[in-house]
């Protein structure tokens, strides 16, 4: 199991964005957390990766108890995240905002920054050559050198995925990376998607887009107004009462068969 989310809670003021959730993931899984708006998804997010700590309950990666860890070390663990609302620098170059990514786990100290040391140069190559390979992957090698502002907004999606994949996570957070994306480019992101994943990687993703959610997902945890309404196979899922009654309504059950 590589994650477990274990009776979490969350209030903010009298909001309770969360209620005793539990769930967890396995290995190499790509798992979907789903539910309407404000359901408390990104509110999960932003407690695995600490930007908030859970009211109650726990967070457990890879057998560790990191709830209380600063993001930063959350992210040296090998958790890393893109966010709903694209996140990455517009005037820089697409290749440098992957190296970005790629810099948390990077050897260079406050002395070889300030001097340039022969490592950090070496160093500086290597970030260099993975956010190649990164861009690469991810369809953009030929835009290196474009500002990440000039990118079509599908463009802009897969560049934050790069940058994410640049930290070495064992466990990529998705949240909505199909948002504002066309037909042609949701495919390509699924494609993407399964590539990360056959890399070994594994993947929460929350998405709003139930075709691509149902096709690309081996489990799924639906949320509604903060509580687990339930969890399963996309098949199950879709066949749930509840699920149906509160988030996929009928006419969009008969649009996903
Ligand atoms: N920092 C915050 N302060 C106060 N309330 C918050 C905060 N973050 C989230 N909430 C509240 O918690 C609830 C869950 O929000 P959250 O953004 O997690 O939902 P969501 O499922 O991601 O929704 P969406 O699909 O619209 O992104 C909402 O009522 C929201 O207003």
């Amino acid at each position: 199991m590589v994650l477990k989310i274990q009776n979490v809670s969350k209030n903010f003021g009298g909001i309770n964005a969360l209620k005793d959730v539990t769930f967890s993931i396995n290995e190499g899984e790509i798992y979907g957390l789903i539910g309407p708006n404000g359901a408390g998804k990104t509110t999960m997010f932003n407690l695995i990766t600490n930007i908030f700590e859970p009211t109650s309950g726990e967070i457990i990666f890879n057998g560790e108890n990191i709830t209380a860890l600063k993001s930063y070390k959350i992210t040296e663990k090998g958790i890393c995240r893109t966010y709903q609302n694209i996140r990455l620098f517009p005037q820089m170059s697409a290749l440098k905002n992957v190296m970005v990514g790629g810099h948390c786990r990077s050897n260079a100290g406050v002395f070889s920054s300030v001097f340039r040391t022969k490592s950090q140069r070496k160093e500086e190559q290597e970030l260099t050559k993975k956010a190649e390979e990164l861009l690469e992957l991810v369809g953009l090698l030929e835009f290196k050198d474009t500002f990440a502002e000039n990118l079509a907004y599908g463009q802009q999606r897969r560049l934050e995925i790069a940058r994410a994949l640049a930290s070495n996570p064992s466990l990529l957070l998705l949240d909505e990376p199909a948002a504002g994306m066309n037909e042609k480019e949701t495919d390509s992101l699924y494609d993407l998607i399964k590539m990360v994943q056959s890399m070994g990687i594994t993947v929460l993703i929350i998405e709003h887009d139930m075709p691509l959610v149902m096709k690309l997902c081996d489990r799924i945890t639906v949320l509604n107004f903060g509580e687990k309404l339930a969890e399963g196979t996309p098949e199950e899922i879709q066949s749930n009462e509840a699920v149906i009654e509160a988030y996929l309504g009928k006419e969009e059950e008969e649009e996903i068969a």
